[in-house]
């Protein structure tokens, strides 16, 4: 049985869904995406609890992307659209932290986002949200400060796919385990983090976490 609370120690994989959000996708200048685009963390991209953001070697231009994350219940394949909340343990707020350089030269060559998005500390997450505490994912309140001065602010309900297309989507193809994290996409205001910065990321009224780039 797994301890949810704990499922960053599980160290399960990381689907993350990139432009689910219109303002993002246009602040970037891509395309509004026709279907969801998927990419993947390493486990290793977790932030230990108290320990920093590090920039990796080479990176002028790291980015924070806060996102609303759903930690899986279990073993999920096929799965239809209805039964979405089976699936489903709790939630968590983290950063999708980007490489913006390595990204866009990335791009450039057709080349994988791999070192941009799934360095060591790519990914801070907030503790775990038990999913009584959110009645409705698609309806919170995304937030993320950098050293007191908003960045970042967005509901949930303007993601282009919602959860449950996501879930139906993506175990088509590859199948989530308990505590796999979903990571759904950020909203704009994503922004140049400099060392010394302090992010402040949150869900309004319900979680808040900080994290601190070295
Ligand atoms: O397409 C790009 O240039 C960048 C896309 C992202 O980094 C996608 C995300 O991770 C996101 O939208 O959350
Ligand atoms: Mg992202």
């Amino acid at each position: 049985m797994v301890n949810f609370a704990n499922f960053r120690e599980i160290g399960r994989k990381i689907v993350c869904v990139g432009r689910n959000y219109k303002d993002h996708a246009i602040e970037l200048g891509n395309a509004i995406p026709k279907k969801p685009m998927i990419f993947l963390k390493a486990t290793s991209s977790y932030v230990a609890d108290g320990k920093p953001i590090v920039i990796p070697p080479g990176c002028e231009n790291l980015h924070q992307e806060v996102e609303l994350g759903v930690v899986i219940s279990k073993e999920a394949k096929n799965i239809q659209k209805d039964q979405w909340q089976d699936y489903v343990a709790g939630y968590v707020v983290a950063l999708d932290m980007t490489a913006r350089d390595f990204q866009n030269e990335a791009k450039k060559e057709g080349a994988p986002w791999f070192l941009a998005k799934s360095f060591d500390t790519s990914c801070p997450v907030s503790n775990f949200i038990e999913k009584s505490a959110i009645a409705d994912p698609h309806n919170v309140e995304l937030y993320c400060v950098i050293n007191g001065a908003e960045k970042q602010r967005s509901k949930t309900d303007v993601m282009i796919f919602d959860i449950p297309t996501l879930l139906e989507y993506i175990t088509k193809y590859t199948t989530l385990a308990p505590g796999d994290l979903l990571l759904t996409g950020t909203p704009a205001g994503v922004c140049r983090v400099l060392p010394g910065d302090v992010i402040e990321f949150g869900i309004t009224g319900i979680i808040k976490s900080n994290v601190t780039v070295q």
